[in-house]
């Protein structure tokens, strides 16, 4: 396990802002933390990050205390805007970055290559796109090779190209084998690429699990003629108006049986729920 959380809580006053929040993110994938504005994303990972002590509950961070030396030089992050210069360039933003934190100047070049801005990397900061300025920011978490990397609210503020070039991004990273725990409120990116989940809301962890256990079983929706005839047929199907539901069993064979008892087969295909709706009655927040 790369982070570990136990019973984690985070109280303001008498507000827990994160409420025993027990999570983990395992080496090697993708983990979103999804929940609406205000649900205790940032604290939690301001927690993970050892810049808010929590009130009570344990985190484990690659085995280390959160905030102690020896688990920041394994972290990565981007949280706020990390400061850039304006009008120093991409590359020497990043020399700066590298210097502070004592990492050697070759890997600056590797950063930019693995955030693809080579080609941007001598263009003053202040020029660049939001997106540009964005993946800047993950290049600057990711020297020093951290074996985590966390990312706050990645494609806040950016525009429909920038989100999809950090989703982008954020797959390749994770093709390379990088760890990423990502905070979202944005179901369809986490949906896209996150290996696992964590919703999060007031404060609690209301689910984790892959995104397809979250959404539930897969139903199909059949349309055939005559309706009455496949539903006897299909065992388990449900007659809803003129079509039929049926929990997801193999497609092929069940086409095959309606083909064979003479019955029209007009339309077989499945009904997801989306991330959108399983989060809704998890939260009550669309
Ligand atoms: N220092 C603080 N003092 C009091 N309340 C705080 C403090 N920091 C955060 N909060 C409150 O805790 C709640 C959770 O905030 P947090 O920033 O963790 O949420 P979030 O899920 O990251 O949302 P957002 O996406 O808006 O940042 C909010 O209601 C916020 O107002």
């Amino acid at each position: 396990m790369i982070v570990t959380t136990e019973k984690l809580t985070k109280r303001y006053g008498d507000r827990a802002v994160v409420d025993e929040v027990s999570l983990s993110v395992r080496r090697g994938e993708v983990y979103g933390f999804l929940g609406p504005n205000g649900a205790g994303k940032t604290t939690t990972i301001r927690m993970l990050l050892g810049l808010v002590r929590p009130s009570s509950g344990t985190a484990s961070v690659l085995g280390e205390a959160p905030g102690t030396p020896k688990a920041l030089l394994k972290v990565g992050s981007l949280i706020e805007g990390p400061g850039f210069y304006p009008y120093l360039s991409g590359r020497d933003n990043l020399r700066v970055h590298a210097h502070r934190r004592g990492v050697a100047r070759t890997h600056v070049e590797a950063v930019l290559e693995q955030v693809d801005l080579v080609s941007a990397a001598n263009e003053k900061f202040r020029r660049y796109s939001l997106g540009m300025k964005q993946r800047l920011g993950v290049a600057a978490a990711l020297l020093g090779q951290p074996e985590l990397l966390i990312l706050d609210e990645p494609t806040n503020g950016l525009d429909p190209a920038g989100m999809a070039d950090m989703r982008d991004l954020v797959r390749a990273l994770a093709a390379q084998g990088q760890t990423v725990l990502l905070s979202s409120h944005l179901l369809g990116e986490v949906e896209e690429i996150c290996d696992r989940v964590g919703v999060i809301s007031n404060g609690r962890l209301v689910a984790e699990s892959t995104v397809e256990q979250l959404r539930g079983d897969t139903v199909l929706l059949i349309k055939a003629d005559p309706i009455e005839k496949a539903h006897v047929l299909i065992e388990g199907s449900e007659l809803r108006g003129d079509v039929l539901h049926v929990r997801e069993t193999d497609p092929g064979a069940l086409i095959r049986t309606l083909v064979h008892a003479d019955v029209d087969v007009q339309e077989v295909r499945p009904l997801r729920r989306t991330l959108e709706e399983v989060f809704f009655e998890m939260t009550g927040v669309a």
